[in-house]
């Protein structure tokens, strides 16, 4: 038995010319609640379709629960993809899905689905069609978490729905994990709200890899370096600088890289040091600089 739930090696898709995952080799342990964080159209659905045996890829090596996903019956059955805009047919209800799922799905739990559906308040009886965007995200989470496959795949599971439901949403997800664990994979904008149910984090960027990590570990891996704009540069030069801003009121720096042994060097350097959060960290991670760019829109 593998330790991993999916292994690629200089995985590629392209869309025609667009290139949206480009060389990605990556090793995901198995058991964990994985955050799959990235920018719009940075390759997350991509990733996620090809892993589910949806889509093709183009090059490079993909396993699946230790086997090809693509026209791969075994090893679809033991996983579940699920998405904001499921195409089923518009006359169906709730209820007929649920039975389809538990038809696909031996490890399917009927009773379990129906206890959710009472919680969330919806009706077995309504046609999926006439559900708004947050209710059917809803059911599509029902769907999926009742499935308990070896591999959960949630595109955007939280899609539409207002904070209430979504910590509702959170909070079924972990007790649900910790009852039944398994690997479940979550694409979503709003790290900040899962933080605290995630183990691990895997950010992509105009598809590339750029870090695969224990949620922990990703609050040590880069600091916020407060100061005045000499004492940050001298304090910085050695350091892999992520992001930099220099200005009247204030200048900061994202330093990547464990500092955690520099914070006396630091004092006596007059520079505060201080851990990121993971949200912002991707976010630096990841952002461009368009300060000019931005400027210009209210030139003549
Ligand atoms: N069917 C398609 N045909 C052509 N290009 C596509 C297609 N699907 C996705 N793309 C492109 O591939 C890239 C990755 O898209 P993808 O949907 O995987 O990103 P994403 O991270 O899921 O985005 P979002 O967070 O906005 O949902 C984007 O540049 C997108 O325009």
């Amino acid at each position: 038995m593998t330790d991993y739930v999916i292994n690629t090696k200089g995985l590629m898709k392209s869309y025609g010319s667009n290139l949206a995952i480009n060389n990605i080799s990556i090793d995901i342990k198995k058991e964990g609640i994985i955050g799959l964080i990235g920018r719009n159209g940075s390759g997350k659905t991509t990733f996620m379709r090809m892993c589910a045996g949806l889509l093709n890829k183009t090059d490079g090596d993909l396993q699946v629960l230790g086997g090809k996903p693509m026209d791969n019956l075994e090893i679809v059955d033991r996983l579940v993809y699920t998405y904001h805009n499921m195409a089923y047919d518009n006359n169906l209800k709730l209820i007929d899905i649920i039975n389809s799922f538990q038809i696909m799905y031996k490890g399917f739990d009927v009773s379990f689905a129906l206890k959710l559906l009472k919680y969330f308040e919806l009706n077995e009886k309504q046609k999926y069609k006439s559900l708004s965007q947050g209710m059917a995200s809803v059911f599509n989470f029902i769907c999926a978490i009742s499935t308990r496959a070896e591999l959960t795949m949630l595109d955007e599971p939280v899609l539409g729905m207002d904070i209430t439901v979504r910590r509702s949403v959170y909070e079924v997800l972990l007790r649900d994990y910790t009852e039944n664990p398994r690997t479940i994979i979550i694409s979503s904008h709003l790290l900040s709200e899962l933080e605290g149910i995630l183990s691990e984090i895997i950010l992509i960027n105009k598809g590339q890899l750029l870090l695969y990590k224990d949620i922990d570990e990703m609050k040590e891996i880069a600091y916020r370096v407060d100061g005045n704009a000499d004492s940050i540069l001298n304090f910085t030069r050695d350091k892999k600088v992520i992001y930099s801003r220099t200005g009247l009121l204030y200048s900061f720096s994202i330093v990547f890289g464990n500092l955690k042994d520099e914070m006396s060097i630091a004092t006596k350097s007059n520079i505060t040091l201080s851990t990121l959060r993971p949200e912002d960290l991707c976010m630096y991670l990841t952002q461009e600089n368009k300060e000019e760019e931005l400027k210009c829109l209210w030139e003549e």
